[in-house]
């Protein structure tokens, strides 16, 4: 198993694509901390995961809280025994033209999209010199954070800021043996997209449904992407076999965005 022993916290593993990261991570072999808000939640992907023969650490987190964000790190060496990779994929959607767009908005959103995966860089980085060991920090950008997308534009504003923090970081702490990567999905069917498709159809007056369907249709594989499918590049990220891959922001979407 290509991640046998491994320790790796993910944000954000209460659903969607963490709950499906963290899920394949420990079939390969992983411990895994969970961070998120939802308690309950996170307590059922831990029993999936111990059911899969694999350890796991719930940590209940804000992300946006720096202090919080270094707990769940210490929580988790603590409790799994080591701290190999550092996923930062909790994130949030904010769906509104941008002459609407208030500074509330812009704080709520880059608080958790951005600042918190500027905790997750700095308390990961922290852990590895600590431990005198190499690392991987992995972060959700998006294909919002390639290509600004309508209607999205403060959080395709936060996707880009993630692509910026990871090219920088993989600068500052290739040194220390530590890359940092992102990842970058195209349309999920997650509870994300029904907040955004409900929030366009407020906006647009498009039927319920409407626009992850026109979405789903202009993508070249002709099918909705699964949080699987994400999950299998963040496992090849976790893996030794993308030791020479950094600051690199990878999209995964099917055939949308092309670079
Ligand atoms: N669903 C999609 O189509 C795409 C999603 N992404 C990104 O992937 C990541 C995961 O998205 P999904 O699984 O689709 O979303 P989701 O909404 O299904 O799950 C997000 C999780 O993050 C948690 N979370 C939110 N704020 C938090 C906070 N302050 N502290 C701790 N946890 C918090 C939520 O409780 C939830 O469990 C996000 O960063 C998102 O922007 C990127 C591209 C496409
Ligand atoms: C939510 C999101 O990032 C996209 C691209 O749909």
């Amino acid at each position: 198993m290509k991640l046998q022993n491994k320790v790796i916290l993910v944000t954000g593993a209460a659903q969607g694509i963490g709950r499906s990261v963290a899920l394949r991570l420990a079939k390969e072999g992983a411990n895994v901390g969970l961070a998120d808000l939802k308690k309950e939640q996170l307590e059922n992907v831990a029993q999936e995961i111990e059911q899969l023969g694999r350890k796991a650490a719930i940590c209940v987190t804000d992300i946006s809280d720096r202090n919080a964000v270094f707990a769940a790190v210490a929580h988790t060496e603590k409790t799994l025994g080591g701290f190999d990779v550092m996923i930062n994929n909790a994130g949030i959607a904010a769906v509104k033209p941008l002459a609407d767009v208030t500074p509330e908005d812009i704080d709520r959103i880059f608080k958790i999209n951005v600042n918190g995966v500027l905790w997750g860089i700095q308390a990961a980085s922290e852990k590895f010199k600590e431990r005198k060991q190499k690392g991987k920090i992995i972060n959700a950008s998006s294909i919002a954070g390639h290509d600004g997308m309508a209607i999205l534009g403060i959080y395709s504003a936060t996707k880009f800021a993630v692509r910026a923090i990871t090219q920088t970081a993989a600068k500052e702490y290739a040194s220390a043996g530590i890359t940092v990567n992102s990842y970058c999905p195209g349309i999920v069917g997650t509870d994300m997209w029904v907040e955004i498709d409900n929030r366009f159809s407020e906006i647009t007056g498009a039927p319920k449904g409407e626009t992850y369907q026109k979405m789903i249709d202009s993508i070249a594989l002709g099918r909705a992407q699964t949080p699987d499918d994400v999950a299998a590049l963040v496992s090849f990220l976790c893996s030794d076999d993308s030791d020479y891959i950094t600051g690199q922001s990878i999209i995964t979407d099917g055939g949308i965005v092309y670079r």
